[in-house]
């Protein structure tokens, strides 16, 4: 298909194959906000490994394969890791400091720069002792309730960051930050960047000098609510943690540890660039942890009230080298390969960020025969990778055993890998994957060594079959599903009630 595009002198290749436009609108009817990440595995089946829509005349690039997203997001990431401009979520909404927002520059450099000091690899032993102590209390919650058990997630990780990030300690569920970070996280992903997060406004900018009270300037009446919620969540962290410092009473976080050496102004002002660096960045960890880690462990969750029979022999795998006395450790992962396959399983089968989050390409490119116009969206198709039948033969079904026997040599390794694929790309991957490896793996196996987790049993005695239905745009969350959460044995629950020594 050869889309004329109006501006351009000359169109050097074809573009990439892909649904039919309608003329101006383009594929607007084509998108969905509902998992759009199943008619994007469409196109790429019946259009093959690259696919190209627009929507008024804004490219939008699916790319379907591990080898084009590898060719150009990896390797061709001088080009690839811009993000858009969006008037809508950058400008009106105030987003467009928050890291996964961040044109590709000196800002994004300086961020990720701050997130590698706190993230990276080298620096997560150091949270290991905090990982193992919130391990007992997040069991004994889910335990409790096992119903509200993405309010328990939340808890978990919006706490780990809150601690690591801003030295603050989450009392309890409905905690003041915590409620922030859920209104803001899901304005964020199911209003601000529903559909790829493209307002008409981001395509025709002029509507944003719309007056607030015309009719069809209801975007504008919302980003102002939105805005202020926003600046709420970035704030007010961070000024407690400045509070903290003042008073003598901070416990060390990542934003105590950089206000400290930070340059400071003549009246002792934090420096305009360093505050606003410091800021942003803290708040872009803390908010892109928690629906990552709730939709990692519910699809967890789910997986294993789904396949009983996987729980069974993780548990005898896990009772082998722990013996039930205590819970499952770091030291312990090399020795229980069952419960690191399901951890690989889980992200596969999982695909929390289904579609990535779009990168933005700076010049035009050219790939495979193939003209990919600057300015072009670029959406990572992780969704159609992990759902790859020759890659990952039954692809739908949730089956670790693909990862118990070894792959035919590294590069067979590197690409069934799904790390490779689920926390995106190039010079914007997750830099959050390093934390989840420890605290989702440890999560997941202490829930193995002391819970039976299986479907929820009515009044009755009757089973009944989780309901299994995603409704967030960006992320593939389940939708709180039931289940039965309960101790394994009096062991085990003796073992979930030990209080640890503070
Ligand atoms: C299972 C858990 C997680 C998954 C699957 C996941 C996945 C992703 C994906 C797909 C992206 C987009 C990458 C790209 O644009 O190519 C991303 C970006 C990001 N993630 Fe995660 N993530 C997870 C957990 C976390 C955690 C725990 C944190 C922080 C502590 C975090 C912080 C971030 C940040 C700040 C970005 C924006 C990076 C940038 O644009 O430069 N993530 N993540």
């Amino acid at each position: 298909v050869v889309y004329k595009c109006s501006n351009r002198p000359k169109q050097p290749a074809p573009y990439p194959p892909g649904p039919k436009p309608v003329p101006l609108l383009g594929n607007v009817r084509d998108l969905t906000a509902k998992e759009l990440w199943l008619v994007a595995e469409k196109w790429a089946k019946e259009y093959g490994r690259i696919n190209y829509l627009h929507v008024f005349g804004q490219g939008l690039v699916f790319l379907n394969t591990p080898e084009a997203v590898f060719d150009l997001l990896d390797k061709r990431g001088a080009i690839y890791s811009d993000k858009p401009h969006l008037v809508m979520a950058g400008e009106l909404c105030g987003c467009e400091n928050m890291v996964a927002f961040t044109r590709y520059g000196d800002r994004s450099r300086r961020q990720r720069r701050l997130m590698q000091s706190a993230l990276g690899q080298s620096s997560i032993p150091q949270y290991h002792p905090l990982l193992e102590f919130e391990t007992r209390p997040f069991l004994r919650r889910m335990l409790a309730d096992p119903l509200n058990y993405t309010d328990h997630i939340r808890r978990y990780a919006g706490g780990l960051t809150l601690s690591v990030v801003y030295g603050y300690q989450v009392k309890s569920n409905d905690d003041q930050f915590l409620g922030l970070a859920e209104d803001c996280v899901n304005i964020l992903s199911n209003k601000i960047a529903s559909g790829g997060g493209i307002w008409p406004v981001d395509i025709f900018p002029s509507l944003q000098h719309l007056p607030n009270w015309m009719p069809g300037a209801g975007f504008k009446r919302s980003a102002v609510t939105w805005k202020k919620k926003m600046e709420e969540f970035v704030d007010q962290p961070y000024e407690y943690t400045q509070e903290e410092m003042k008073r003598g009473t901070a416990r060390p976080s990542f934003v105590s540890t950089l206000l400290e050496s930070a340059p400071q102004n003549k009246d002792g002002s934090i420096e305009a660039q360093h505050d606003h660096d410091i800021r942003w960045t803290a708040n872009s960890m803390y908010s892109a942890s928690i629906d990552t880690t709730i939709t990692f462990m519910s699809h967890f969750i789910l997986a294993m009230v789904q396949h009983p029979e996987v729980l069974e022999r993780a548990q005898a795998e896990i009772d082998a080298v722990v013996g039930g006395t205590r819970l499952p450790s770091f030291e312990d992962r090399e020795s229980l390969p069952l419960c690191n396959a399901i951890f690989n399983e889980t992200l596969r089968w999982g695909a929390p960020v289904p579609l990535n989050l779009p990168h933005r390409l700076m010049d035009d490119d050219i790939y495979d025969g193939m003209y990919i116009p600057k300015g072009s969206l670029i959406f990572g198709n992780i969704w159609a990778i992990t759902r790859d039948e020759k890659l990952y033969p039954e692809a739908a079904r949730f089956n670790p055993d693909r990862f118990m026997t070894p792959a035919e040599d590294e590069t067979a390794e590197r690409r069934r890998d799904p790390r490779n694929y689920v926390f995106g790309f190039g010079r914007r991957r997750c830099p959050g994957a390093n934390l989840i490896e420890s605290s989702g793996w440890l999560l997941m196996t202490s829930m193995i060594a002391t819970l039976d987790i299986g479907k929820f049993i009515d009044d009755h005695g009757r089973e009944e079959a989780p309901v299994v239905d995603f409704n967030n745009s960006v992320f593939r969350t389940p939708d709180v599903f039931k289940c039965s959460l309960r101790p394994r044995s009096e062991a085990a629950l003796r073992l979930v009630s030990q209080e640890d020594d503070a």
